[in-house]
């Protein structure tokens, strides 16, 4: 069977750009996402998203809007990503570079898709839009996605 592993995303969206963060280190080293992490037992998703944001990228942010949820799987793998997607339209401090990430702005049109896990470009839109969303995406390694399903929904 699967076990579900939490995992938090946070986008920080401003008017026609998006701050993502350059993986500086580990398995993900190299590609360009949000701000995110795991959920620690005991703790919220919604805090253990505020947490890894400041920890990754220097900010803070008031408000979080939820605005997806997308599940991974790998086959011939049994754990499930569970990812809770959020959006921040504002937030305090400023892009700060850590040990693990290198934060960067992005035009909206100019989003580096290539560098980034190659499901963003099917979710992006509806994120940059405001849509809510749940996303299935089944991987045959890193790069290679051969079923998804992408539903807009009401509430998530
Ligand atoms: N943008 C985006 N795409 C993904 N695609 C699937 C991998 C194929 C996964 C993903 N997350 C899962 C990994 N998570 C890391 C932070 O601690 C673990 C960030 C959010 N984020």
């Amino acid at each position: 069977m699967f076990t579900n592993k939490l995992l938090t995303l946070v986008l920080v969206v401003q008017p026609g750009r998006v701050l993502l963060g350059m993986k500086k280190r580990g398995f993900r080293a190299g590609k360009w996402n949000g701000f995110g992490g795991k959920v620690q037992p005991g703790e919220t998703i919604e805090e253990a998203t505020r947490q890894e944001l400041q920890e990754e990228s220097g900010l803070t942010v008031d408000a979080l809007d939820k605005i997806g949820n997308i599940k991974f799987e790998f086959i011939r793998e049994t754990e499930l990503l569970d990812a809770h997607v959020f959006r921040a339209d504002n937030y305090n401090g400023e892009p700060t570079e850590s040990d693990e990430m290198r934060p960067q702005w992005f035009d909206s049109d100019k989003i580096p898709f290539g560098q980034m896990w190659v499901d963003n470009i099917l979710w992006f839109p509806l994120m940059l839009q405001k849509k809510k969303f749940l996303g299935y995406f089944k991987f045959q390694g890193h790069d290679l996605i051969i079923d998804h399903k992408l539903e807009e929904v009401e509430n998530l």
